[in-house]
């Protein structure tokens, strides 16, 4: 699909991501695919729910450079990333959730496994609730070059697929357009709430 068809779309859906309050204060960033050399990341320290397509900002995949000297989220690294890793990825969305925030923290291991869900089914590929879903969490970091190289090597020996935790942070998933990283956002969310719900009453 044509880029600009895909950056208003992206627009919509940062919108129904503000309204979700899954943006909050200046949280949050989100990019599509412009051709195989560049990305449209939206600008930094804006509020996500707002955006407008003059808000995102032409960034090169291979450098995290924005030729235009704008300056473009501060997870640059890590879209970038996602786009070098799989070619297939048109979209990436990042959120800031309370259920992604507080589940990484709770879970101690590498990965939060989501299994007996039907939900699970929301996730392209995904065929039962009866398969072990691993969603891999990586520890916070503020030098986010450092973080995307850990991610980086981490692909090399074990695959990620639909999204990552950042403990603390919250959620960065993707999609071959933005419908489907849309779908793949609503579809994890539902399964991080039904998990903390979970583990709430399973505690009493
Ligand atoms: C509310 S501060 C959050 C930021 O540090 C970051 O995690 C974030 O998601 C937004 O950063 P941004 O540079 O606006 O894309
Ligand atoms: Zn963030």
């Amino acid at each position: 699909m044509k880029a600009h068809l895909q950056l208003a779309e992206l627009v919509a859906t940062c919108h129904w991501i503000g309204a979700k309050g899954w943006a909050p204060a200046t949280g949050g960033n989100m990019s599509v695919r412009e051709d195989e050399i560049h990305c449209l990341l939206s600008a930094s320290g804006k509020d996500k729910g707002s955006l407008t397509v003059d808000d995102f900002i032409q960034v090169e995949i291979a450098s995290n450079r924005a030729p235009s000297g704008r300056k473009p989220s501060a997870e640059t690294a890590l879209h970038t990333l996602i786009y070098r890793l799989f070619p297939d990825a048109g979209a990436v969305l990042h959120t800031h959730t309370v259920n992604s925030t507080v589940l990484s923290r709770v879970e101690k291991s590498d990965s939060l496994v989501l299994r007996g869900y039907e939900m699970q089914k929301s996730l392209t590929g995904q065929t039962t609730h009866l398969d072990a879903l691993p969603i891999a969490i990586f520890d916070n970091e503020q030098d986010i070059d450092k973080l995307a190289r850990r991610i980086e090597h981490f692909a090399t020996e074990t695959p990620l697929r639909y999204g990552f935790l950042l403990r603390g942070h919250g959620l960065t998933c993707w999609g071959k357009d933005v419908a489907q990283a849309r779908q793949h956002l609503e579809g994890l969310e539902f399964l991080f709430e039904c998990e903390m719900n979970l583990r709430l009453l399973e505690r009493t």
